[in-house]
Parts: structure tokens; C-alpha cells; sequence
């Protein structure tokens, strides 16, 4: 039976335009074609969360896939998660972040620009959606076309989430584990294997990716950097750095934040970190 995709179709706003301008077209012979998916705040987006992008690609073409693009897809304002920047100040970041440093890195606003939360299942839909119903797949060296396989890219800490109660819907994490599959990077502070007991009916759709040289940037302590009027230089790039300061981003970390019990805490370590510094 043909996938409804009314959903999708009902969340894309008029006058939207599927950034497919670095998608790869063709596929190589033998090899299947893979989109990645990196759905998070990105409030601001820093080297580690385009760094994810290259370290799974490795991953993926040693398993037999052949990458024909790379999205970041920043979550909605709807989140209401406490230090998310509104939504078209980090889709312009995320631009700002892979304009001229990548070739096929692009920043798809469909679900930021949404003036309700959508889940992460339905992101991965639209992507489907858009790559192999609309577009209808990619070609092959023989003329024929395949289907590319959309797959969601993620930190250890995102999908030791999948497993936590009352979160994520059981439909949901059947759904993306199952139809879809994720490439996970491992994160210092989360015990990425433990995680994986509770996810092993899927595992084949599972990629788990060890970091050859660890970073354990995140957002919140470059937040906290900022807030403490201290510098960023070199943790994101340069043109993020300036477009923060541009729009005088992260200055008011204290707000309060009507959260629908999606917000995570401020990492304690991060904090008692920072104020050794
Ligand atoms: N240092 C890191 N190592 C591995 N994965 C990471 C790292 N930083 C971010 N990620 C992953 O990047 C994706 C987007 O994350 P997100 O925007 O929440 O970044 P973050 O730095 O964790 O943000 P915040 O600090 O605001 O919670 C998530 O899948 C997250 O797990
Ligand atoms: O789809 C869901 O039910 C769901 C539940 C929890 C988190 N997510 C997604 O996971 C990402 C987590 O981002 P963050 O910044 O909270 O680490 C973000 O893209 C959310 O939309 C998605």
C-alpha cells in the first residue's frame, strides 16, 4: 500500500522550495544512495554539528552506501526550549555555517519555519517525501532509478532519548528505526551502548559512529560563553561568530521558557566547566 503523505503535504507552507541544489543526481553502480538528516536546536550551530556530517559519510561509504547529500533541519520555534534563538536567526546561522565551506551540506527551513512543533518522524516523511516521491529517487549509471535511503544523523544523547518513557511515541521510534535507520555518533557523557540494549530489534538500521578525535562541543556552552560576555572565537565559524554579535544573540539566557516538558537541562558539567575558565 502507497504511504500517505498527507501530513507533509499538509505542514508545507505556500511558497516553499525543497534546497535540493546540492544534491548529488546520480548514484554510483552497486552502491546506495543515502541522504543524512541532522535534526536538532542548532542554537547557535557549531563545528561539531557540521563536523558529524563528514565523520558519517566516512562511516557510511565503508558500508556500502554512496552519500548524495547532507541536511540540517533546525527544529521549530514551537520546541520552546530555553536558548532557542527564533527559528529564521538559526536557519540563517546554519546557512551562514555551510554556504561556502561544503558542497553538499544544505539547511531545509520546512520544519523550523513551522508555526507548530513537528516530530521528528514526520521531518524524516517530508525528506522521503520530497527525495523519492516528488523527485522520484536518484538515477543510476544504467538509466534506472533507485530510491535514496533517508537516514536521521544524530549524537549518542539523542538516541539514548528514543528510550526514554512518555517522550518519543512507540510509533515514532518504530518508525524512524525501522523505515529509516540512524547513523549515531558517540558523545563523551553518554553511555551509548546501554542505549542500544533497549533499541536492539532494530539494530541492523543502527550505524554507530566512534569519534577518532573526540569534541565535546555543544550549544549550551557556547551559550554560556556568550552570556558571560567571554569568546567564541574558533568553536563556530567565523561568519556565526559575527552574525551573534550582529544581532546581539544569547545575551538574555535567563528567560523563562514555556518548555511542554521537551526542554533539557543545562549540563552541570558544562557549567562547572566554564567557571574554572
Ligand atoms: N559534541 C557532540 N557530540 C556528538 N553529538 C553531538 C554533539 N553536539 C551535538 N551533537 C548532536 O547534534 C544534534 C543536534 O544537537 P543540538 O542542536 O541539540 O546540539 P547541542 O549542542 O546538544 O545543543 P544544546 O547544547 O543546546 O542542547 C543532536 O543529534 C546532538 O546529539
Ligand atoms: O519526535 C519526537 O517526538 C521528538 C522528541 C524529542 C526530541 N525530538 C527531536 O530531537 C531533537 C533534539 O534536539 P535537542 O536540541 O533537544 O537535543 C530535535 O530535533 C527534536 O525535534 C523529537
Amino acid at each position: 500500500m502507497a504511504y500517505d503523505y498527507q501530513y507533509v503535504k499538509e505542514k508545507t507552507q505556500e511558497g516553499y522550495t525543497f534546497p535540493s541544489h546540492r544534491l548529488k543526481r546520480t548514484c554510483e553502480p552497486d552502491r546506495v544512495p543515502l541522504v543524512f538528516v541532522a535534526c536538532g536546536s542548532f542554537s547557535p550551530i557549531t563545528y561539531l554539528h557540521l563536523r558529524m556530517f563528514p565523520m558519517a559519510r566516512d562511516h557510511a561509504r565503508n558500508e556500502g552506501f554512496d552519500v548524495i547529500g547532507g541536511f540540517l533541519s533546525p527544529v521549530s520555534d514551537a520546541y520552546k526550549k530555553r536558548g532557542l534563538a527564533p527559528a529564521h536567526h538559526r536557519i540563517r546561522m546554519c546557512e551562514l555555517a555551510t554556504e561556502n565551506s561544503s558542497k553538499w551540506l544544505m539547511v531545509d527551513p520546512w520544519e523550523a519555519e513551522s508555526p507548530t512543533y513537528i516530530p521528528t518522524a514526520r521531518v524524516l516523511d517530508h525528506f522521503n517525501y520530497e527525495i523519492n516521491e516528488v523527485m522520484g529517487g536518484i538515477e543510476c549509471a544504467d538509466g534506472t532509478r533507485k530510491p535514496a535511503k533517508i537516514v536521521l544523523l544524530a549524537g549518542a544523547d539523542l538516541v539514548q532519548t528514543l528510550s526514554t518513557p512518555d517522550l518519543w511515541d512507540a510509533r515514532d521510534v518504530d518508525h524512524i528505526l525501522g523505515r529509516y535507520g540512524v547513523f549515531v555518533l558517540e558523545r563523551q557523557g553518554t553511555e551509548l551502548d546501554s542505549a542500544l540494549v533497549s533499541l536492539k530489534q532494530w539494530e541492523e538500521n543502527i550505524h554507530v559512529i566512534r569519534q577518532v578525535i573526540n569534541n565535546d562541543i555543544s550549544s549550551t556552552k557556547v551559550r554560556l560563553l556568550l552570556k558571560r560576555r567571554m569568546s567564541i572565537d574558533y568553536l563556530i565559524p567565523d561568519d556565526v561568530v559575527s552574525y551573534i554579535y550582529e544581532h546581539n544573540l544569547y545575551r538574555d539566557l535567563d528567560q523563562p521558557s514555556d518548555t511542554k516538558g521537551k526542554e533539557k537541562a543545562e549540563p552541570s558539567s558544562a557549567i562547572a566547566g566554564l567557571a574554572k575558565g
